[in-house]
């Protein structure tokens, strides 16, 4: 079991600035959609440059281009990219493409995903070997969390690694343990802690007392 860090709303400076003071607890550091937004691909390369021994992410939420906008985030260094699950199957296909011709990975992000037991399906069947549950910023303000989806993805999931994203902190976590997911994504409850440092370390050791975490 991973933990993936999301960098969403600092800026370059502050982004590296934060993932250093939390460095010895996460595995994958995520560019994530709005940091991609404002800086790039120039953050990916950045990341991959000062984080040389992390798996960095590129969170582009792809929708359409999936070959080209794939290659733009492995060309800069990212291990993973990021797809919606929505999008047409064709569009996942060429992220697929581009993530086996590059010897790296897909995440199909499954926001907004009505059915997700025909869409988990349907996913597999193409390949994907990584869906991420995710309840987006907008839908957690309304009060939603992923843990029920969680729960779906891992009765109907056949091959694929599992991800979870949406909200989840240091007094959540073992909620979310204890369905054992491979990647735990935690995004403002550590970008935005008076102490970051130590609300990292209680999510690892959540993880690690239960015996997943990497
Ligand atoms: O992907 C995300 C969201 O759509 C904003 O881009 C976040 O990175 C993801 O939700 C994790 O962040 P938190 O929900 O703040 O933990």
């Amino acid at each position: 079991m991973k933990l993936q860090l999301a960098l969403d709303e600092l800026k370059l400076n502050d982004a590296i600035a934060l993932a250093q003071r939390v460095r010895e607890y996460v595995d994958i550091i995520e560019i994530g959609t709005p940091f991609v937004i404002d800086e790039g691909m120039n953050a990916v390369r950045k990341f991959k440059q000062q984080f040389p021994e992390k798996e960095i992410l590129s969170d582009e939420k792809i929708m359409d281009g999936g070959f080209l906008e794939s290659e733009l985030a492995f060309n800069a260094g990212a291990e993973y990219v990021t797809v919606l699950g929505v999008t047409d199957i064709l569009t996942i296909k060429a992220c697929l493409k581009a993530a086996k011709a590059h010897g790296r990975q897909l995440v199909v992000d499954m926001i907004c995903v009505a059915d997700l037991p025909t869409r988990i399906a349907e996913l597999e069947q193409a390949g994907a070997e990584i869906l991420a549950v995710h309840t987006g910023a907008d839908q957690q303000a309304a009060g939603r969390q992923p843990l029920d989806d969680l729960r779906v993805m891992k009765t109907h999931a056949r091959r694929a690694k599992i991800a979870v994203a949406g909200g989840i902190n240091s007094k959540t976590i073992d909620q979310y343990v204890a369905l054992q997911p491979d990647i735990i994504i935690v995004g403002s409850a550590i970008t935005h802690a008076a102490d970051p440092q130590l609300e990292a370390r209680l999510i690892k050791e959540a993880m690690l007392k239960a015996g997943g975490a990497e």
